[in-house]
């Protein structure tokens, strides 16, 4: 596979932009053609046995689908003593995370189905072709100055087939992920995604998660409040789960029409009936029940007005090219495991090769914010 790669050598290195679990991801120009472009070094040294298979399964998944919302990978090149293999992938302005962050209020409701219907054709795509995303959330959706949507970071897809084989539960990171994953399911498929995308459509709607669980415990905590504890009735199945326990706390009632109300005076966004019912069937419980991608792109949502917004008339902002997404993260990020992190950045202790981190926390905020 890797026989007649170029060298990385034939891109130069601009920044960092991010470094995620699986890999560093660079922002490099191709010396021959000029062309901007991501680049993501894939990490070796978690696995002992040569390549990592998170990473070759994700090149492989990449380099053989073509969708506008699926970021492209245009090739695989390797590193000067071909010890490292970086995937070549089209250059994106932003994370729809980072983007968020930037905004003053949130994406209104067309916006919202401008990101949604790229979103929901990304996803039925992969599902079509039998993948598994897993791992859907904000910093995972890229936007570029053109208003187009990709989905990236394929570490986690698998491809699936029938009949469904047992996968490790622990995949979807905590805030997106469904109910059945939290309670131990040992089969599970598409509606887990679906579920992502109903927390997604919430987050985009409000410009907050809707579920910060700290744990896997306060997670479904945070579920049931809002949504009514669940029982076989609704979700037939439920109570056989592996990690379902006779003392969770019965919440009688769905609150998220509070949340989501049809008219506020109160600041919190508005959604029309028909934006509340798709929302709801990306949040059913039993995932059986959960909207496909497919359906949902049929959904009387898109049709009402508000019509969708033109991906010309989406909004943009400059791109923060020299800066690192994940320092500035780290920077902002409540988080406490992070905020240790934070502390040591502005002490100076780790060395993320930008000279100016040993300023006082102001200058630290000065540097990310510019
Ligand atoms: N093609 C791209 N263009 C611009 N930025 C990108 C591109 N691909 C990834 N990024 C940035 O790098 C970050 C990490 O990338 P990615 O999620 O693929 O890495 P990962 O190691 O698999 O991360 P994770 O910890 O989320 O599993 C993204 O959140 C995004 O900000």
């Amino acid at each position: 596979m890797l026989l007649g790669c170029r060298g990385v050598d034939e891109f130069e290195r601009l920044n960092k932009i991010d470094e995620g679990t699986y890999g560093v991801v660079y922002r490099a120009r191709d010396k021959k053609t000029g062309e901007i472009v991501a680049l993501k070094k894939v990490k070796m040294e978690k696995e002992r046995e040569g390549f990592p298979l998170t990473s070759l399964r994700e090149i492989n998944i990449l380099l053989s689908f073509h969708h506008p919302s699926i970021v492209d990978v245009k090739e695989v090149v390797v590193g000067s003593n071909l010890d490292s293999i970086y995937m070549v992938m089209e250059y994106m302005e932003h994370d729809l995370k980072g983007f968020m962050e930037s905004m003053k209020y949130p994406f209104s409701q067309s916006e919202v189905k401008c990101l949604m219907l790229q979103l929901l054709k990304g996803v039925k795509y992969l599902h079509d072709n039998w993948v598994l995303h897993r791992d859907l959330k904000t910093s995972n959706l890229l936007l570029n100055n053109r208003g187009e949507l990709k989905i990236c970071d394929f570490g986690l897809a698998r491809q699936y087939g029938s009949p469904l084989k047992p996968y490790t539960h622990l995949v979807v990171t905590l805030w997106y992920r469904a109910p059945e994953l939290l309670l131990g399911a040992k089969q599970y498929s598409t509606a887990i995604d679906m579920w992502s995308l109903g927390c997604i459509m919430a987050e985009l709607l409000s410009k907050e998660p809707l579920f910060n669980g700290k744990t896997e415990f306060d997670q479904l905590d945070k579920i049931f409040r809002m949504l009514g504890t669940p029982n076989e009735t609704i979700w037939p199945g439920f109570s056989k789960l592996p990690g379902v326990k006779v003392n969770f706390v019965k919440h009688q009632y769905n609150l998220l029409r509070k949340k989501f109300p049809a008219t506020s005076f109160t600041g919190s966004p508005v959604l029309s009936d028909s934006g509340f019912d798709l929302l709801n069937k990306l949040l059913t419980y039993d995932p059986e029940k959960r909207i496909s991608a497919d359906t949902a792109l049929n959904h009387e949502w898109f049709r009402e007005v508000p019509l969708p917004k033109s991906k010309d008339f989406m909004p943009t902002f400059p791109a923060q090219h020299a800066q690192d997404r994940r320092l500035r993260r780290i920077l902002k990020s409540p988080d406490p495991l992070e905020e240790q992190h934070r502390k040591e950045l502005q002490q100076g202790e780790i060395g993320l090769g930008l000279v100016c981190l040993r300023g006082p926390s102001t200058d630290l905020h000065a540097l990310v914010s510019t």
